[in-house]
């Protein structure tokens, strides 16, 4: 029987939202990906739903929202792009139960985020934004009161992770004293010191930075309560994810006088596009910055991150690599001359790996190459076959128990 093959490159429809960089569609075409879509914003559900049932991947960055009811319309889907470090966007349960690889760039906007969190302690420390808006209104408030140096000050990192571990180190430099708080034990760099409990941390930070992703645990973990453990005086930086602080304590706290200043880059809500009204309740004070989600826009991030998320794209839609997937195990085979490729993906339950080979052995189908990786949810077999593989074994694959998705790549 003729077997199937799965789609020329020209017939793979990628869908590129949030106007991912140029560098992204570049190498995409330049790879023979011709059918791609790019669009400027985000989508809305509805719209989002009706665009992506016909797409085989979808490039995002933080504020498409890939839930469950979005994925389940989404029968082609093979990957998602996060074209950014966070992928709190994305159900990833419901992506990895369909058998959809996510990619994300981990570290290429690192350096932007932290060179900005240190940027902004400086002028905060020096009350600029504040002197900065009076000038804007026409007054002049020439005054060193309350405008102190970043040397010698303590800065209290929460995260130190890829981000929080940088601006450590940019922070040392200035001749802050550094400690950190993590719900990992991390090896401190320098002579930064991590602290166990985050109330201790509040209490001696000058500064403090949030690095966290957005997770359950984190929602709100700089709540009332928190914000009041704060040294008074003392200057708090959101750059993680907008769920992570209570901006309405956050506003009392900075119209109280408690804190002395803030920059926050992330919003509980955001708008969807440059055309949307931003909405926040701190607003108009003058002892805030407020940066729309930029803290990884540069110009080197974003060109890194399209390279580096498209080319991910790429590999796994070319031979199913998954190198660096956030959800998929991962799996790099070299191609093999000749061969056919069938990737199949199931539940990590017993069992599989020799369903799977007893369909080629009754087919009398030689395997000539064969990976499998699991982790704790799914696993993931790439299989090079060196004769032509028959529809009834590929049907045969699709309904062993447990699988989510079977499919020949060529
Ligand atoms: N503003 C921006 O443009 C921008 C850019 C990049 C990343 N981000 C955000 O910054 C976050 C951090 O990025 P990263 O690359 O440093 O991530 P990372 O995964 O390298 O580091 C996160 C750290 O937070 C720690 N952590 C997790 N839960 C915690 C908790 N409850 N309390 C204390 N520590 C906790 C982890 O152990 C880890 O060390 C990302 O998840 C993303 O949401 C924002
Ligand atoms: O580019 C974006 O929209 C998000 C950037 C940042 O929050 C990230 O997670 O990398």
């Amino acid at each position: 029987m003729a077997p199937q093959i799965s789609l020329e490159k020209g017939k793979i429809r990628i869908l590129l939202l949030e106007g991912v960089h140029q560098s992204a569609l570049e190498l995409l075409q330049a790879q023979g990906y011709a059918n791609v879509e790019y669009l400027k914003t985000s989508l809305p559900e509805d719209q989002l739903i009706e665009k992506i049932a016909d797409a085989h991947f979808i490039g995002i960055r933080s504020r498409t929202q890939l839930t469950r009811k979005v994925l389940e319309n989404a029968p082609k889907l093979i990957g998602i792009g996060c074209f950014c470090i966070g992928t709190n966007q994305v159900d990833l349960e419901a992506a990895t139960e369909f058998g959809i690889s996510v990619f994300n760039a981990p570290y290429s906007n690192t350096r932007s985020v932290a060179e900005l969190v240190i940027a902004e302690t400086i002028l905060l420390l020096r009350g600029i934004p504040e002197k900065n808006a009076i000038s804007h209104r026409g007054g002049w408030l020439k005054s060193a009161s309350g405008s102190y140096e970043a040397r010698g000050k303590t800065l209290g990192i929460v995260g130190y992770g890829a981000i929080g571990s940088q601006v450590s180190v940019l922070a040392e430099s200035l001749g802050m004293r550094v400690i950190f708080y993590d719900v990992i034990t991390k090896l401190p760099l320098g002579n930064a010191t991590q602290i166990r409990a985050l109330e201790d941390l509040l209490a001696q930070a000058d500064v403090v930075s949030l690095h966290v992703p957005e997770l359950e645990s984190t929602r709100d973990m700089m709540g009332r309560e928190q914000i009041a453990r704060m040294k008074k005086g003392a200057i708090l930086l959101n750059a993680s994810r907008g769920t992570v602080v209570d901006i309405e304590a956050l506003a009392d706290a900075l119209n109280s006088g408690h804190l002395a200043g803030t920059a926050i880059d992330v919003f509980p809500v955001e708008p969807r596009g440059n055309q949307e009204e931003f909405v926040s309740p701190l607003r108009g004070i003058d002892k805030a910055i407020l940066t729309p989600h930029i803290g990884g826009s540069t110009v080197e991030a974003q060109e890194n991150i399209g390279m580096e998320v498209a080319e991910k794209l790429a590999k796994y839609s070319d031979n199913g690599t998954t190198t660096s997937s956030v959800n998929f195990p991962e799996v790099a085979l070299p191609t093999h001359e000749g061969c056919h490729r069938l990737l199949h993906i199931h539940r990590n339950v017993p069992g599989v790996l020799s369903a799977i080979n007893a369909v080629f052995s009754e087919n009398n189908i030689n395997i000539s190459a064969q990976y499998l990786q699991t982790n704790n949810k799914i696993g993931y077999v790439v299989i090079d076959v060196d004769a032509d593989y028959s529809d009834v074994a590929l049907e045969k694959l699709k309904n062993i128990d447990g699988t989510l998705r079977c499919r020949v790549l060529f």
